[in-house]
């Protein structure tokens, strides 16, 4: 498998502000890659820094073997992008901007932008300016998928779109992929990119703080488990097990609660020599496991 974007060490600074420290990061050819992180951590300036719309302070980004320095115009026919914050002259009508933009692309079929905007529910004859935010997002939707590109850089992509057109934007990255495009998205959500993403990186305050698969990241996620006992239970042989924490009792202490990260077997065994009238156990939500990236609970380098 090739590589379509590798960065080394890229870091950007605004006068004194971070904006990107040190990024080394890898994303193979026709692979989708989730890019995540809070506000401000650093997520648009990776993908302008891509995109050679502003210049590292150091360090390196090839993107589909290439130079986003020197080879910027050869490399933009090939990429589809989406900036998070689109804009377009707001007079033309939508299908307007979206023949101008195919014409300087080097022409695409009338047909794929009309079917892409039949997907997306996006009326073609309205001007820019009388459009929704998601409409609009639309129209940068359309511009980076119809001439079917090598590489995407969508910087938060569903933003302003409903649930439903939401899915079809996740169809088409599915299809992308199932054609052998490399897709590389941003979004502040999990559960947005979860559906799609093959691996996944965090980003926080201009570092990488984990990159994974995304089965590999619900694996990490920990189970919630309550047991209510016939009798009261004390709380310390079970935060004493293996990985079993937070352990409480309830004030009759019949009821424990814990969190297990790993395998539950210890504390199974340690319920078992009591009379067990209750059990209840469920995944923690991937979105709480990346809130905990986000506010530096979960350490502050990319996982092994
Ligand atoms: N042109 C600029 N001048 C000064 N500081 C900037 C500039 N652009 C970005 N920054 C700063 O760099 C940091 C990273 O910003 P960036 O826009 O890359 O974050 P982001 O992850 O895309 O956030 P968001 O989700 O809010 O779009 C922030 O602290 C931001 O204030």
């Amino acid at each position: 498998m090739t590589t379509a974007i590798e960065l080394t060490g890229l870091t950007k600074t605004y006068g004194g502000r971070r904006g990107l420290a040190g990024l080394t990061l890898r994303v193979e050819a026709g692979e989708v890659f989730g890019y995540l992180g809070p506000n401000g951590a650093g997520k648009s300036t990776t993908i302008r820094l891509l995109l050679d719309l502003i210049r590292p302070t150091s360090g390196t980004a090839r993107v589909l073997g290439l130079d986003p320095r020197a080879d910027a115009v050869g490399l933009h026919r090939r990429i589809g992008y989406l900036a998070g914050d689109f804009v377009v002259d707001g007079r033309q009508r939508a299908g307007e901007c979206l023949a101008f933009l195919a014409d300087l692309r080097g022409g695409v079929p009338a047909s794929r932008i009309t079917g892409l905007a039949d997907r997306l529910e996006l009326d073609l004859t309205a001007r820019i300016r009388s459009l929704s935010k998601g409409n609009r997002q639309k129209v940068g939707l359309v511009q980076a998928f119809m001439h079917e590109p090598e590489l995407l850089i969508l910087d938060e992509p569903t933003s302003g779109l409903d649930p439903l057109v939401q899915q079809t934007f996740l169809d088409m990255v599915a299809e992308a992929r199932e054609a052998g495009r490399t897709v590389f998205m941003s979004s502040h959500i999990m559960s947005e990119v979860e559906a799609v993403a093959d691996r996944v990186g965090i980003i926080r305050e201009g570092r990488l703080v984990a990159l994974d698969t995304v089965a590999n990241l619900r694996a990490r996620s920990s189970l919630q488990v309550r047991i209510t006992f016939a009798a009261p239970v004390r709380p310390e042989p079970f935060a004493a097990l293996p990985a079993v924490a937070d352990v409480t009792v309830d004030p009759a202490g019949t009821t424990l609660a814990c969190r297990v990260e790993g395998s539950p077997d210890a504390l199974v065994k340690a319920a078992a020599e009591h009379t067990v009238t209750g059990l209840s156990a469920g995944a923690q939500d991937l979105d709480e496991l990346f809130r905990g990236f986000y506010t530096g609970e979960h350490g502050s380098g990319p996982a092994a």
